[in-house]
């Protein structure tokens, strides 16, 4: 697996920067994977703020593999107030947790303020920003506050704008486009989060609350960088917006290592032919219908080429259901279909993995891009069609954009045929094998020791330090 290593880039001992991620790993993941850089090649001293109880088990088991690797990194446990999720217009898991947090977030004055030394920098997760700057501002001492965005700079522009054009009663649009300054194609209606087409969804309000709020910080960083996205570069995002500072691609390290993947898959994967296999899988909180998962199953024996599945059946990985499923019979021989996490970035680094069928969750599109392995985009909710938008222009892979949303409405089921020749055709394109390894050479160049993320980490961490109260 090509995990980073570290080198020692810049000194500055007593830059103390306070990380709080959000719920679910599609957040923490690149938070961890941020400190990492920070503690290892920029030696900040750093204070990892927890929430408890995590979601998932993902989460508790990456929180700890990340504190075994760091032992100085000091955590600090944010035990959250009980949430009586009638009072809360969503029933989603993730969707509670980040209202948990959001309707805690007055503990953390206290909490910020008993830190010693004092921090010179908080960097918290995009779906926190109102009530933990109220927090902040309740604070003796003044604490620069950066925002942490998970998604595409495409995706952050959306979510800078959205305020503009909503209300929480209705949504205005000219010709089924939303134009947004500078952002160049429009985004079509067809790609917006459907819970940002439902007034008063939470999705929707928390983007109407928080969107306006972006100015108020010292800056946004973005898992993203030149060569998927330039508007993350050039922080071509919306006027007014505070200084973007993209710190992409975070890509996966050496503490996310898990030791039970099973030499069984990985023996599989070292059988099988350079670049013959398709890997499978929709990210870390999105579970398939029956139906979906058995036309699936067809598509994949159908399209010919082999195939290394991660299958879901349920949301939270704690729900999920030991044992085999019918699917994993009828496909034996054919591939791998297992139903367990697994370390996606080993597989993605694998010689043997040659295509991707991703949900196009944003750090599957990181990760799909610094391995250079071509994705087949089929968005389930949320941000993933405006990221998918930008797997599409970058020439990373292909979208079937004819394939409705399926992860919010069990009733949509894409049938396996479709499947199968969307796969085909994904690969069998040496265009697209090219591309994808162009974009992945661009990753690890922007990555590489004197690149432009060491730089605008350098640049951070500098700026962070000129805030050090002991100074
Ligand atoms: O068995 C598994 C499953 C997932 N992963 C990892 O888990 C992360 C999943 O993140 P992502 O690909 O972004 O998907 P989601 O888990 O769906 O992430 C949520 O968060 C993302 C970032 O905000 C959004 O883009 C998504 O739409 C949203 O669903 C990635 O690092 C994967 O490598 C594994 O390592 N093993």
């Amino acid at each position: 697996m090509s995990s980073e290593s570290g080198s020692v880039l810049v000194r500055s001992p007593k830059t103390h920067v306070v990380l709080l991620p959000s719920a679910g790993m599609g957040h923490l993941t690149p938070f961890l994977r941020l400190a990492a850089l920070l503690a290892q090649n920029h030696h900040c001293q750093l204070t990892l703020i927890t929430t408890h109880p995590t979601v998932s088990l993902a989460e508790s088991s990456l929180i700890s593999r990340f504190l075994s690797a760091f032992p100085q990194v000091t955590q600090i446990d944010f035990h959250l107030l009980p949430l009586d999720p009638t009072t809360v217009n969503s029933n989603d898991p993730f969707w509670l947790r980040f209202e948990a947090i959001r309707r805690s977030a007055h503990l953390l004055s206290p909490l910020l303020s008993s830190l010693s030394p004092p921090p010179s920098a908080l960097v918290y997760d995009v779906s926190l920003i109102s009530p933990v700057l109220t927090a902040i501002e309740a604070l003796g001492f003044r604490l620069p506050a950066y925002i942490f965005f998970t998604s595409s700079a495409r995706m952050l522009a959306l979510f800078a704008y959205y305020h503009v054009v909503a209300t929480t009663t209705a949504l205005q649009f000219v010709d089924d486009v939303l134009e947004i300054p500078r952002i160049n194609p429009a985004i079509p209606i067809s790609s917006i989060p459907p819970l940002l087409l439902i007034p008063n969804s939470l999705f929707a309000n928390i983007f109407i609350e928080d969107g306006p709020k972006l100015p108020h910080f010292n800056g946004v960083l973005i898992n993203s960088f030149q060569g998927i996205e330039t508007e993350a570069v050039e922080g071509k995002v919306v006027g007014a917006l505070p200084p973007l500072f993209a710190v992409g691609p975070l890509v996966p390290c050496e503490f996310e290592k898990i030791d039970d993947q099973g030499e069984q898959l990985l023996k599989w994967l070292d059988d099988q032919a350079q670049g013959s296999v398709v890997y499978v899988s929709f990210g870390s909180r999105t579970a398939l219908s029956r139906d979906q998962i058995t036309e699936v199953g067809d598509g994949l024996v159908k399209c010919g080429f082999r195939f290394l599945w991660v299958v879901k059946e349920k949301l939270v990985d704690r729900e999920e259901q030991e044992g085999s499923l019918e699917i994993m019979e009828k496909t034996k021989g054919k591939g791998l279909v297992v139903k367990h996490w697994v370390d996606q970035g080993e597989i993605l680094s694998h010689k043997a993995v040659g295509g991707f069928l991703s949900h196009c969750g944003w750090n599957s599109v990181v990760e799909a891009a610094w391995h250079g392995v071509r994705i087949l985009a089929w968005p389930q909710h949320g941000d993933q069609k405006i990221n998918a938008e930008v797997v599409e222009r970058s020439g990373l892979g292909i979208w079937a954009k004819t394939w409705a949303w399926t992860g919010d409405d069990p009733a949509v089921v894409v049938n396996g045929e479709e499947i199968a020749a969307k796969i085909k055709e994904l690969m069998q394109s040496e265009m697209l094998r090219v591309k994808a390894m162009k974009i992945g050479q661009e990753a690890k160049r922007v990555a590489s020791v004197g690149g432009c993320r060491e730089k605008i980490l350098k640049g951070l961490v500098q700026e962070w330090s000129k805030n050090r109260m002991d100074a």
